[in-house]
């Protein structure tokens, strides 16, 4: 970047050079004694944290710390981009510069952020801000600390509020969601004071159940339910909700979709659930289950309508003989 500014390998920094507190661009500093430039040398180069202070135009490094130079080595005659961060043929793209100075080209005060080192992973938090420089010059500091294991725990944390959310929101048999995601989901699916667009709502529940588990055993009677449900998920698109609502009950919400087009997908379901199979020792144990199909067509109706009215179907279904689906009304 052009500057008319002289190079600063001409200008490095001598510490007697540090502005005092408060000192306005326009005044000159009031060079430190000796002493003093030693006694801040020795307070900056003890910090647990990286200092360093850089042209504003041509980003070259002015200072830093020895914590800095430990950490990312020699600076004289280069830029921060070039010994701060890995793999940059420029300024860097995230670099907080635009964020120090107000419209007027006056500090604007300090930038707090975070920020993980492209050169060596690790996490700070960068107190950013323009300082004036005895020169005349508005110049950049940077006072990092490293945060990363903070931020490890929180990236834990967060992991495991991720996975304890995804759990409550599971059924833990077969993976699907479970009642209470199933509602949520559906909840927000379905079209209340938006625009009307179809929806329909499949509810079905395998049948004679009972005999299963009395037959083959509770463990075979879930193996069935785990090898339903991994039968059913191919089989509902991204937007579509299927859950296990208990038991060996189940449903599915179908965005934009009719009641016809519904009622061939619970067939689709129903073929498939006819062909899972649980080995038990040498027999082959199967089930079918019965469906009930309901649609609605208005911004009005509520979720709790729709699968009310499936539920009908679906009780329509089991008495006349099971294994198979019944459409009822569409709203
Ligand atoms: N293995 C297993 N069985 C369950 C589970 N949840 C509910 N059940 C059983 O599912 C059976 C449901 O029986 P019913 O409600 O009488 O229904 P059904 O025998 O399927 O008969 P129809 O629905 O009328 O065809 C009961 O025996 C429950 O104990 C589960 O998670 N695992």
């Amino acid at each position: 970047m052009a500057s008319n500014v002289p190079r600063c390998s001409q200008r490095r920094l001598v510490l007697s050079q540090l502005p005092p507190a408060g000192a306005d661009h326009d005044t000159h500093a009031v060079p430190a004694s000796g002493e003093q430039s030693h006694g801040v040398a020795s307070i900056l180069d003890r910090l647990d944290a990286l200092v360093y202070v850089s042209d504003m135009q041509t980003y070259e490094l002015l200072y830093l710390n020895e914590y800095g130079r430990n950490v990312w080595g020699d600076y004289q005659g280069k830029t921060c981009w070039q010994v701060l961060q890995a793999d940059q043929d420029g300024p860097c793209r995230f670099c907080s510069n635009g964020r120090l100075l107000d419209a007027q080209g006056r500090p604007a005060g300090v930038h707090v952020w975070e920020f993980q080192n492209t050169a060596n992973g690790h996490w700070y938090q960068c107190r950013d801000q323009a300082i004036p420089w005895p020169d005349g010059r508005i110049v950049r500091l940077e006072i990092a600390t490293d945060i990363t294991a903070r931020k490890r725990i929180e990236q834990e944390l967060h992991l495991a509020v991720t996975r304890a959310e995804a759990l409550a929101r599971t059924d833990e048999l077969t993976g699907l969601n479970n009642r209470r995601a199933f509602f949520e989901l559906g909840e927000r699916l379905f079209p209340h004071n938006r625009r009307a667009r179809p929806m329909a709502v499949i509810m079905f529940d395998i049948d004679h159940f009972k005999q299963v588990n009395d037959t083959y055993g509770h463990a075979i009677g879930d193996q069935l339910l785990r090898s339903v449900g991994e039968a059913l998920r191919p089989l509902v698109r991204p937007n579509d909700v299927l859950g296990r609502l208990g038991g060996e009950e189940f449903a599915v919400i179908l965005a934009d979709t009719t009641l016809e087009q519904a009622a061939a997908t619970a067939e689709r379901l129903r073929a498939v659930i006819e062909a899972v199979q649980v080995a038990e020792g040498d027999r082959t144990v199967r089930c079918t289950a019965s469906f009930g199909v309901a649609a609605c067509n208005c911004a009005t109706c509520n979720l709790d309508a729709v699968l009310s009215e499936a539920d009908g179907a679906l009780f329509r279904a089991k008495h006349r003989g099971r294994n198979r689906v019944v459409a009822g009304r569409s709203a």
